[in-house]
């Protein structure tokens, strides 16, 4: 054969065994809050997720832009906008996964719990929709306040008899990717290497990174250097909202969190063993009834709920401090979405 026409039938065979060595099952995913911030980032990161067979893009306003620009891209996933509530039901029907960030964002001066107000009741429509029109799938809750909006989420989805805690998770990765950022940086470790729990809730004190777990470990940091990090984890989201100045709060680095997560969701989904990422579920890790932790991911979602290790007396100090705010923002958002 000449060797023009072997190499030729040698990528083909190549492309053959890749697209059937890549047999996944076909996946959907959709985006709720697509044309923002972080919808629109996220979007593209999902596009070019190869585990990725579908992909619907629903927003309020804007999404037959972003689907049109994001769809042109030559990847695998389907791309397809919806907007407005009438084609809600449509952008959800057969979702494996939902990821949600969709609400306001912060402006300086504010905490999270100050787009309670707003978000509760974006949140708990689009949970309403989701209980209807997909209710097997997995939901990845990035509208803040998260520690409020997943009880939120439960609480709908409990009332329309859906619910499994296995399927519902706060996406807190941000917060370890910060974690993972400023250790490396001042432990002069590289970044790519290193890995930091993250438990509790999202906001402020909630977040409790633990350093004492980090790996690599390294002894070049003082318990003043763990302070410092722990502050600059925990006040990550306010150093991105101040930087912005009134033009919102971190969308980019959440959008690679968010993708990290969902990938995350979906190799768990696919069946690959040994998939741990922290998130804010349903936990007995503690008496609080949600809590963010490691958790094992696998095909029904949350396969196990992992404990917290060993804790310095600094973090078993942080963890006790956190309790009070982590379960009022539970019991608000319990108690909105019974009332509301
Ligand atoms: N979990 C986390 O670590 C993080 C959470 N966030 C939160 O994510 C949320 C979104 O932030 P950004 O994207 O920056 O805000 P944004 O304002 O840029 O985008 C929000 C999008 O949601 C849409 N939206 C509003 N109501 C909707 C509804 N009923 N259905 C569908 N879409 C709707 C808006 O049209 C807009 O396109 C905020 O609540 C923010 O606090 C932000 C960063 C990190
Ligand atoms: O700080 C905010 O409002 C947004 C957020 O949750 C984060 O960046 O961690």
């Amino acid at each position: 054969m000449r060797p023009s026409l072997m190499r030729s039938a040698s990528q083909l065979l190549r492309r053959r065994s890749y697209s059937s060595a890549s047999g996944q099952p076909e996946r959907k995913v959709a985006i709720l809050g697509a044309a923002g911030g972080i919808g629109q980032p996220l979007s593209l990161l999902m596009k070019l997720n190869p585990l990725v067979s579908s992909l619907s893009l629903y927003d309020i306003a804007g999404t037959p832009g972003v689907a049109a620009d994001v769809s042109h891209i030559n990847s695998p996933a389907q791309v397809k906008g919806f907007m407005g509530e009438d084609q809600l039901g449509e952008a959800l029907k057969g979702s494996d996964i939902v990821i949600i960030p969709a609400g306001v964002p912060r402006k300086p001066g504010m905490t999270r719990d100050d787009l309670f107000n707003i978000n509760a009741g974006i949140v708990k429509n689009l949970c309403t929709a989701i209980a209807k029109y997909c209710p097997y799938a997995l939901v990845n809750m990035i509208s803040n306040p998260v520690n409020s909006t997943v009880p939120i989420a439960a609480e709908i989805f409990k009332k329309a008899r859906t619910y499994d805690e296995k399927r519902l998770f706060g996406v807190t990765t941000l917060d370890v990717v910060r974690a993972k950022t400023f250790y490396a940086g001042k432990a002069n470790v590289p970044v790519t290497d290193v890995n930091v729990p993250v438990v509790g809730g999202h906001a402020g004190i909630t977040i409790l990174p633990l350093f004492s777990q980090a790996t690599p470990a390294t002894n070049a940091l003082s318990d003043e250097d763990i302070k410092a990090l722990t502050k600059r984890t925990q006040d990550g989201g306010t150093e991105v909202v101040e930087a912005k100045a009134g033009k919102g709060s971190a969308t980019l680095s959440m959008a690679y969190a968010g993708a990290v997560f969902a990938n995350a969701c979906l190799k768990g989904l696919n069946g690959v063993p040994d998939i741990i990422e922290c998130s804010f579920v349903q936990s007995t890790v503690t008496e609080l009834p949600f809590f963010a932790s490691k958790v094992k991911l696998g095909k029904n979602g949350v396969e196990e709920v992992l404990g917290l290790g060993e804790l310095s007396d600094f973090e078993k100090e942080g963890l006790e401090n956190l309790k009070g705010e982590l379960k009022a923002s539970i019991e608000k958002g319990i108690k909105f979405a019974n009332e509301n």
